[in-house]
């Protein structure tokens, strides 16, 4: 099959068929997919960046036309930037289970209906077999870097174990090897958020004219609250009221105006469907455990967290970093934004897809 176009127009990719984990089969995956720069004729220069929970294929470029937001390392990609697409080729796809063009809950069923509340569940190991998929039918063989943070850090790792032949470098950032206690406290508080909706239907309500979006709306405020940190509200927001002499506080404002977004450009069971993906991250399932699964990975790999995230705390990092082979170098950003750094934090993360770039040259 042809290239996606170089300029980032977004196209859709079929992969075909995809047996999960589950055992379960999905019988048409379908991957949304932008690409920015020409891949060599070996296809050896490509670098595959994962995005994060509510993230898309639209990694670079500004919002427009059916494109709600920039991209999300816009800034980072292009002609003479951090990954220099006069050198490299870089390809980002929606995920599996997202809402975003690729095949997820809200998709299109093969019986013509809408998956709905028949999606299976997915892993994050799923997503990858789905990207690896994508790969075969683009003709890459193996990718000069994979680079992602958060839920896109995660499966760059998933990437590095399962494939490791087909990842020459590798980006780590701001994830762990495996889901804590405490995200997954907090993520199945945001799920029965939305489950828990009068409206949610048994992630049937597609067409119906009812969404859980309330849930929905419930769930980016909580789960906002745990990308940003304690100091950067209170420096921001205080104990101040929106307006003078109102009720409604200026953090409740900002956290309303974050859900607000949210709601109009995503789709509740994809957030459902993704979550549970998260809770279940282990690198060590089915592999003998998180330490002989990071044992056996020799792929080199720059790890990265950021010093305030509280929901990806550094001691996640720093037990990968000493427990991958091939692990280079653990960079900690310095940021008062928390998990949300691996988006805001322009300069530190262009440093590091710089190095992990650097790894890929060999
Ligand atoms: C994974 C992905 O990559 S998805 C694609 C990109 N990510 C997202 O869109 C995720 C959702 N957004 C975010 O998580 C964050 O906005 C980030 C990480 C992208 C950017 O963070 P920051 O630049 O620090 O933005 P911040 O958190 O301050 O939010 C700014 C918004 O809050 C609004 N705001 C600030 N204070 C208030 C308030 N008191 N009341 C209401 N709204 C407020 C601002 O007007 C601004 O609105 P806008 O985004 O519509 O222009
Ligand atoms: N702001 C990010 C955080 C999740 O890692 C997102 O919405 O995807």
């Amino acid at each position: 099959m042809d290239f996606p176009p170089p300029d980032g127009r977004p196209c859709r990719v079929d992969v075909g068929p995809l047996t999960l984990e589950s055992g379960e089969v999905l019988p048409e995956v379908r991957l949304a997919v932008q690409c920015w720069g020409r891949p060599s004729a070996a296809r050896d220069n490509v670098v595959l960046v994962l995005h994060a929970l509510t993230g898309d294929a639209h990694a670079a470029g500004p919002a427009g036309p059916g494109q709600p937001t920039p991209g999300w390392w816009d800034g980072l990609i292009g002609p003479g930037r951090a990954v220099d697409t006069g050198r490299w080729c870089v390809l980002a796809a929606n995920v599996l289970g997202g809402c975003r063009g690729s095949t997820g809950p809200a998709a299109p069923h093969p019986d013509g209906g809408v998956w709905g509340g028949r999606f299976p569940e997915v892993s994050v190991r799923d997503q990858v077999a789905a990207e690896a998929a994508l790969a075969d039918v683009l003709g890459i063989g193996r990718f000069a870097a994979v680079a992602g943070g958060s839920m896109g850090g995660a499966r760059a790792l998933e990437w590095t174990i399962g494939h490791p032949h087909r990842v020459a470098a590798a980006l780590v950032l701001a994830v762990g090897a495996r889901a804590t206690a405490d995200q997954i406290g907090t993520q199945s508080t945001q799920i029965e958020a939305i489950t828990g909706d009068p409206h949610w239907q048994e992630g049937n309500y597609h067409g119906t004219g009812r969404a859980p979006t309330a849930g929905l709306a419930l769930a980016r405020r909580i789960a906002h609250l745990t990308y940003r940190t304690e100091l950067e509200l209170d420096e921001r927001f205080a104990n101040a009221p929106q307006r003078p002499g109102r009720e409604l506080s200026a953090v409740e404002s900002y956290l309303r105006h974050q859900a607000r977004k949210l709601v109009d450009r995503f789709d509740p069971s994809s957030y459902v469907v993704l979550t549970r993906a998260l809770n279940g991250h282990d690198v060590g399932r089915g592999r003998g455990g998180v330490d002989a699964a990071l044992a056996g990975c020799p792929v080199p790999t720059v790890v990265a967290g950021i010093a305030s995230d509280r929901l990806y705390p550094l001691r996640l990092q720093r037990e990968l970093a000493e427990k991958l082979p091939g692990c280079r170098e653990l960079t900690v950003i310095d940021s008062r934004q928390g998990h949300d750094g691996f988006l805001t934090e322009t300069g530190a993360v262009g440093a590091l897809l710089a190095a992990t770039l650097r790894l890929a040259d060999g």
